[in-house]
C-alpha cells in the first residue's frame, strides 16, 4: 500500500489519561495524523477489536487504522465492520508473511527493524510483503521500557539507508527532532507521547505537520470546474491559491463556456479521467490540501469521494456548488445526497445561503436561521461550516465559522460597494484551503481569508474585466505591496494604507453618529455634547502636537507642528467657543465637561505616545486624526459617505 506515513500516532491509554484513546485519536487526526497505531499490551484480545471498530468510526477514513501486535484482532474487527487497514508487528510478533496472507494485498503491514540483519530480512522477503520499517530508538524513552539502544538521528540515517522499504522513525521523538529525521531520509515519524500525553493534540498534530513541511509553501489541489474567463473555477483557485501562499495544482471535473455575463454551455468528460487526473497527481506529488469546487453529477461526485477514502490529504475543503447565482438548483436529487455523503470527508464546508438551505433542508431567511442551519449541517457531516453572509439583504456581510456545538467566531463588516462578485466563493474556499495548509487553525483562516477577500473585492474595480459581474483582484494585495515594482511609491504607500484599513474606515462610517451626521438627522443636543467634547481634546491635542514640534528632527517639520499646534488652539477653539456658550443653549457646565471615557481614552494613547520621546511613535499617534478627519470631512462634505475615494 502506498502510504502516508509522515505523522504516525501510537497510543499508549496511559498517557491519554482522561481523555481517552478514543478522543485523543479524534483530535490527532483532526491536526493532521495521517496513521493510527492502536498499542495497549494490557487490554484483552476482545477489549482490543472492541477498540478497533470504536476507533474506525472515530477516524471515518481521515487516517489508516493499524493495530500493534495482535494480527487476530484485526481480522475479528474487519469481520465486525472496522475498517483496519493493517497491522504493525514486532521482530517476536507474528510473522509478515501470515499477515499479508490474512489480510491481503492490500493492507498496511509494518515490521520493527533496528539491525542492518533485520533490513536483510525485509529485503528477502517477496515484494510487497512488509509496506515499511519501524526504526527505533532514536533516544531512550519510557513509554517502551524494554526498547532497543538508542541509534540517535545518526544511527537512524544509516539503518534507513539500507531499508527496501519506507523507514518510519521512533522512540522518544519531539517535535525539535522531526526535521533532522525527515533530512535522515525518515518516511515519517511515529509518536507516543508527543500526542498522547499533551493538552491539546489536535495543535500538537498540526505543530508536526508544519514542522514536517518545513518552509516549502503548502501544495494545494483545486478540483473544480474551468472558467476561461478567469473569474471563477480552476482558474480563481490557483490565483487565490498563490495569493496566499500555496502552489496550486488543479484537476478538471468539468469545461464551461462562460464570462461575466454567464454561462453558455458545460461539457463533463468522463469521471475515470478525473479519477486518473487526480492520481496522477498524488502518485507524484505530496498534497497538503484540497478544495472541492463544482461537480456535476452524482458519477463525478463519488469519484472524488472514492479518491479521498484512499489517498485524502489533511486539509479538505469543499465548496458545495449546488444552487446558481440566479437560485437555480445546479444538481439533481441523487447528485445532491451524493454531495452530502462527500461533505463528511471535508474539514470544513463553504456553502452560501442557499446551498445552506439545501444541505441543511432549512429554511434560511436571514442572519440566525443560517447560524441554526450551519450547525446543523456540522453536527450531521462532522465537518466545521462557515456561514456566509454575503447573499443576505441588507449592508452587512458577516461571516461566522460554526461546528456541531454552534458558532466558533463571527465576523463582521459593511458590505464592500462593487458588482465585481464573480467567483467570490471559490477563491475565499481556496484561500481557506491554502491557509490551513499553512498552519493556521480554522478561526484564524477564517480571518485571514476574508481579510484577503475584501481587498480583492475592494480593488475588484481596477480590474475592468468583463462587462457582467466582474472578478475579484485576487492578487492586488502583492500588486498594492509593491511586489511587482521595485519600491512602491509614497502615493502607492498611501494607498495601500487606506485599503489596509479600509474596514475600519467602513465601520466609522457605518456608525450612527456619523450616519446622522451625514443625513441631517443628528440632534442639536448630540451635536452640541460632540462638540464640548472636543474642544476637551482639542486642548490636549494641542499639547501633543507642541511636543512634537520640540521632537521634529528638522526645522521644517517643527514648524509644521508647531502651527498645527496653534491651529488646535486657536481655529477650532474659537469655533467652539462660538458653539458652546449660553447664547447659544449650552451652558458653562456643558463646556466644562469631563472629557468621556473614549475621549479620556483616546487622549491617554496620544499622551503615552507623546511622552514616549520617539518622534516617529508620536506622529504615528496624532496622524490618523489628521487623515480620517480630512477623509471624513470631504466625504461627508461632498454628500456621501458610501464611496471610499
Ligand atoms: C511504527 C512502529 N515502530 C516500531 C514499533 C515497535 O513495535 P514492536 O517492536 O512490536 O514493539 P512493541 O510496540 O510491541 O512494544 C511500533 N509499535 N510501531
Ligand atoms: C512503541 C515504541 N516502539 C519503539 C521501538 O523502538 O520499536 S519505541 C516506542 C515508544 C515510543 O514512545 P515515545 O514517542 O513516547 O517515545
Ligand atoms: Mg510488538
Amino acid at each position: 500500500m502506498n502510504a502516508d506515513l509522515s505523522l504516525y500516532l501510537v497510543t499508549d491509554a496511559a498517557l491519554c489519561g482522561d481523555r481517552g484513546v478514543v478522543a485523543t485519536v479524534r483530535e490527532a487526526v483532526a491536526g493532521g495524523v495521517a496513521i493510527v497505531q492502536l498499542r495497549d499490551k494490557d487490554a484483552s484480545d476482545a477489549q482490543t477489536v472492541d477498540l478497533l471498530v470504536e476507533l474506525s468510526h472515530a477516524i471515518a477514513g481521515r487516517a489508516l487504522l493499524v493495530v500493534n501486535d495482535r494480527l487476530q484482532a484485526a481480522v475479528d474487527a474487519r469481520s465486525r465492520g472496522a475498517r483496519v487497514d493493517g497491522v504493525h508487528l514486532g521482530q517476536s510478533d507474528a510473522s509478515v508473511r501470515a499477515a499479508r496472507e490474512a489480510l491481503g494485498p492490500d493492507a498496511l503491514i509494518g515490521l520493527t527493524a533496528n539491525t542492518p540483519a533485520h533490513l536483510d530480512a525485509v529485503r528477502a522477503l517477496p515484494p510487497g510483503t512488509v509496506d515499511y520499517v519501524g526504526i527505533g530508538v532514536i533516544r531512550p524513552t519510557s513509554t517502551k521500557p524494554d526498547h532497543p539502544p538508542a541509534l540517535g538521528v545518526a544511527g537512524f540515517r544509516t539503518l534507513a539507508a539500507l531499508s527496501p522499504v519506507p523507514a518510519v522513525a521512533i522512540g522518544g521523538i519531539g517535535i525539535d527532532d522531526v526535521t533532522a529525521l525527515r533530512e535522515a531520509g525518515a518516511a515519517g515519524v511515529a509518536v507516543v507521547s508527543a500526542l498522547c500525553a499533551v493538552e491539546d493534540p489536535h495543535a500538537a498534530a498540526r505543530a508536526f505537520r508544519r514542522a514536517w513541511r518545513g518552509q516549502r509553501p503548502p501544495r494545494v489541489l483545486s478540483i473544480a470546474g474551468s472558467d476561461p474567463s478567469g473569474g471563477a473555477g480552476i482558474q480563481a483557485d490557483l490565483k487565490a491559491i498563490a495569493a496566499n501562499g500555496g502552489y496550486g495544482m488543479a484537476a478538471i471535473t468539468a469545461l464551461t463556456a462562460q464570462n461575466t455575463r454567464g454561462v453558455r454551455g458545460v461539457h463533463v468528460p468522463p469521471a475515470d479521467f478525473l479519477r486518473a487526473q487526480l492520481d496522477a497527481v498524488a502518485d507524484d506529488i505530496e498534497i497538503d490540501a484540497v478544495k472541492i469546487g463544482m461537480l456535476a453529477d452524482a458519477e463525478v461526485i463519488r469519484t472524488v469521494g472514492d479518491w479521498l477514502a484512499a489517498r485524502r490529504p489533511d486539509t479538505v475543503v469543499l465548496d458545495p456548488v449546488m444552487v446558481s447565482t440566479s437560485g437555480d438548483r445546479l444538481l439533481d436529487s441523487d447528485a445532491e445526497a451524493a454531495l452530502l455523503d462527500l461533505a463528511s470527508h471535508a474539514d470544513l464546508l463553504t456553502p452560501n445561503l442557499d446551498e445552506l438551505a439545501v444541505l441543511s433542508g432549512c429554511r434560511v431567511g436571514d442572519w440566525p436561521e443560517a447560524l441554526a442551519a450551519a450547525q446543523q449541517v456540522a453536527a450531521r457531516t462532522g465537518a466545521l461550516v462557515l456561514a456566509k453572509g454575503g447573499h443576505l439583504a441588507g449592508d452587512q456581510t458577516p461571516d461566522a465559522l460554526v461546528g456541531a456545538d454552534g458558532v466558533i467566531v463571527e465576523h463582521r463588516g459593511a458590505r464592500i460597494d462593487t458588482t465585481s462578485t464573480h467567483g467570490t466563493g471559490c477563491s475565499l474556499s481556496s484561500a481557506l484551503a491554502t491557509l490551513s495548509a499553512r498552519g493556521k487553525d480554522w478561526p484564524e483562516a477564517v480571518a485571514g481569508a476574508r481579510e484577503w477577500l475584501r481587498e480583492s473585492l475592494r480593488a475588484a474595480g481596477t480590474l475592468d474585466v468583463g462587462r457582467g459581474n466582474g472578478p475579484v483582484s485576487h492578487l492586488a494585495g502583492l500588486w498594492q505591496r509593491g511586489a511587482l515594482e521595485t519600491r512602491p511609491s509614497p502615493d502607492d504607500v498611501r494607498d495601500a494604507w487606506w485599503v489596509s484599513i479600509a474596514e475600519v474606515r467602513a465601520d466609522i462610517d457605518a456608525l450612527p453618529f456619523i450616519r446622522a451626521l451625514a443625513d441631517g438627522t443628528l440632534g442639536r443636543d448630540r451635536f452640541l455634547g460632540y462638540l464640548a467634547q472636543d474642544a476637551l481634546y482639542l486642548r490636549e491635542y494641542a499639547r501633543v502636537l507642541a511636543e512634537a514640534a520640540r521632537l521634529a528632527p528638522s526645522t521644517q517639520e517643527q514648524a509644521f507642528w508647531a502651527q498645527s499646534a496653534q491651529g488646535a488652539i486657536a481655529g477650532e477653539l474659537e469655533l467652539h467657543a462660538s458653539w458652546l456658550t449660553p447664547d447659544t443653549g449650552t451652558s458653562a457646565t456643558t463646556f466644562s465637561a469631563e472629557p468621556s471615557a473614549v475621549n479620556t481614552a483616546y487622549l491617554d494613547h496620544l499622551r503615552a505616545a507623546a511622552f514616549s520621546g520617539d518622534h516617529a511613535v508620536l506622529i504615528a499617534a496624532a496622524l490618523p486624526c489628521f487623515w480620517l478627519y480630512t477623509d471624513l470631512g470631504v466625504r461627508l462634505h461632498a454628500g456621501s459617505s458610501g464611496s471610499m475615494r
